[in-house]
């Protein structure tokens, strides 16, 4: 029986042997290096998920700009020069459709797809979400038109530069309230209080991100008691969704499946006649179609929109204020900037939101006057915020081939790619790059200015001065001598400073979302560093580590919170008075 046994193992075994060297992967001529990988399907995957960039760093070196890895399944080639990235934009055969489209059924647990490809053979974008209960002929709009119009919903909404001054408009308001909502529930009108700063961009940019898209309750109480209700229940989900994005099936992670089910009934049951100032983003996707049985499909994408919203803004906002108050040259630099540009332009403001009934509480009159083209001036901070973007950015662009197809690189050469292969293009390869940014690993916050801003940002009046609330200072050459870098260079070719920083991904499917995000991130920096003192708790331990859980999503999660003190600054009321 055992000797039985043992020769049914063994056949067993060298069938799988035999089975995996069959279907190992031969490099053509014309294709790029191929790695080979000792674990089948596995592949590269547990080298790249424990330090991915000196993983793809090493075989750049040992292989060039352009090599072939096997990813969990996938077959990859791996582009390391972000010259190159011009050349795969251009390759029509390239395309995210399927990817994203992946990604989002993983993250609602179902099938279910943002854009409709019409190169997928499979069951059509409402035939997934509708569990094929109606025909494609039965539903008007067709499943092309709908997924049309969200397409078309996503770019206009998040990428006109009119809809994006109006959601600025709505922005500073709820920047504003939210700020107030939460600084006064932890007691900070009372004194110093201490917070968990991760903790604290979570629930800020919850906040302002729902009322700033899914429209507000008019009256306040509520409003501040639905946010809270929402918040409660997206944020379990928020905890479990890496886990799903990396195909844990829902069914074992129990307590991100009822999140995620009791968050999708509470989006179903939102009666938006009700509520001010409904995004037009969310207004188009929920009238895209009418259909009754649309409700739970468009539910479901409310919530995409609702996390993708938050997954990256709150872990870029927490690093671009940690490192704010790591370096306290740049943080004086930031506000030095926005105290020259609120004495040039005198902001003053009006609220649509309700006035505080606590006299002593800042009402930030000149972060509720600024306007989209007032923030765009704010160079010094947008140099922050890069840097930030830079040091922090993992995104991972990936495109499948749908068909083969050759792509040509800045040496010179042709890659066969074949068809259902996939391309990636890890951002932090080019971030960390030598050769286009000096000390990669260190934070610079002027890196992305140019102009003759040394001696006028370290002669700036005494620190205290700099980080004070008056109003009154004149204007500087500060404003009118700095500017943004357009360009770096990467063996003497140019590189435009978008595709220097790749943590949007790149080409036409870049984040549509990622004006907004960074107008909500200057908002809430500016409003939180200018009327409030915030100070790390332990100034001389580093910064944490990140979480690679989130690696290939864009920003990177610190590992650990960090806490921080704030208080209401010292001479609060008398600047309040001075200034208002
Ligand atoms: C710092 C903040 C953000 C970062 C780093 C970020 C990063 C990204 C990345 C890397 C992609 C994939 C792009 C590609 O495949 O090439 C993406 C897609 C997307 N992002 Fe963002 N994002 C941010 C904020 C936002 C915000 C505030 C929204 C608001 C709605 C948003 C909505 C979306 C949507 C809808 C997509 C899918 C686009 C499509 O496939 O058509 N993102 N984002």
């Amino acid at each position: 029986m055992l000797e039985y046994a043992l020769t049914v193992l063994l056949l067993l075994i060298n069938f799988v042997v035999l089975n995996c060297l069959l279907r190992q992967r031969r490099r053509k001529r014309t294709e790029p290096p191929l790695i080979h990988h000792y674990l089948p399907f596995i592949g590269s995957a547990l080298d790249f998920g424990k330090d991915p960039l000196n993983y793809l760093m090493n075989l750049k070196e040992k292989y060039g700009d352009v090599y072939t890895i096997e990813l969990a399944g996938w077959n990859a080639h791996v582009f390391a020069n972000p010259l190159d990235v011009r050349n795969l934009e251009r390759t029509k055969a390239l395309d995210h459709k399927d990817i994203i489209g992946d990604f989002v059924t993983c993250m609602v647990g179902k099938n279910h797809y943002i854009h409709n490809n019409p190169d997928n053979t499979g069951p059509s974008f409402l035939e997934r979400l509708m569990g094929r209960a109606h025909s494609v002929e039965q539903i008007e709009p067709t499943p092309a038109k709908i997924s049309k119009s969200i397409e078309h919903a996503l770019d206009s909404n998040l990428r006109g530069s009119m809809q994006l001054s109006d959601l600025c408009h709505i922005a500073k308001d709820s920047v504003v309230i939210a700020l107030r909502k939460l600084l006064q529930d932890v007691g900070v009108h009372k004194g110093t209080r201490k917070v968990h700063l991760y903790d604290m961009c979570k629930r800020i940019i919850f906040d302002i991100t729902f009322n700033l898209f899914f429209g507000s309750l008019p009256d306040p109480v509520k409003r501040a008691e639905e946010t809270a209700r929402f918040y409660d229940v997206f944020k379990i989900y928020f905890a479990g969704s890496p886990l799903m994005v990396d195909r844990i099936p829902v069914h074992l992670l129990p307590a991100t499946k009822r999140a995620l089910a009791k968050i999708l009934e509470m989006i179903g049951e939102i009666n938006w006649s009700e509520r001010n100032n409904v995004s037009q983003l969310i207004t188009d996707i929920v009238d895209s179609n009418p259909h009754i049985d649309f409700k739970d499909a468009r539910a479901r994408h409310l919530m995409i929109i609702l996390w993708s919203a938050q997954a990256n803004t709150a872990p870029a906002l927490f690093w671009t204020l940690a490192h704010l108050l790591k370096n306290p040259d740049a943080k004086r630099a930031v506000l030095k900037e926005f105290e020259e540009f609120n004495g040039r332009y005198r902001l003053r403001g009006r609220s649509s939101a309700e006035p505080t009934a606590d006299a002593s509480w800042p009402q930030m009159n000149n972060i509720l006057s600024l306007k989209k083209k007032d923030i765009d001036k704010l160079v010094v901070l947008d140099g922050c915020l890069k840097e930030t973007m830079r040091l922090t950015g993992s995104s991972m662009s990936v495109r499948k081939a749908m068909q083969d197809t050759v792509i040509n690189t800045s040496s010179g050469r042709q890659y066969a790619i074949r068809k259902g292969d996939y391309t990636i293009f890890f951002a932090p390869v080019t971030h960390m790059d030598h050769e286009i940014f000096e000390s990669p690993k260190e934070y610079d916050y002027d890196r992305f200015l140019i102009g003759e801003h040394e001696g006028v940002l370290s002669s700036c009046v005494p620190s205290s001065s700099c980080d004070s609330d008056s109003q009154n200072s004149e204007p500087t050459q500060l404003l009118g001598t700095l500017r943004s870098r357009s360009r770096f260079y990467k063996a003497g070719q140019r590189i435009a400073a978008s595709r220097s920083i790749m943590t949007f991904g790149f080409g036409s499917t870049r984040c549509p979302g990622r004006h907004i995000a960074m107008i909500e991130i200057k908002l809430v920096t500016l409003a939180l560093l200018k009327h409030f003192d915030v100070k790390i708790c332990e100034p001389d331990k580093p910064l944490p580590d990140f979480d690679l859980t989130h690696l290939g999503f864009g920003v990177m999660p610190p590992s650990q919170d960090v806490r921080v003190r704030i208080a209401l600054p010292d001479d609060h009321n008398n600047n309040m008075r001075q200034a208002f």
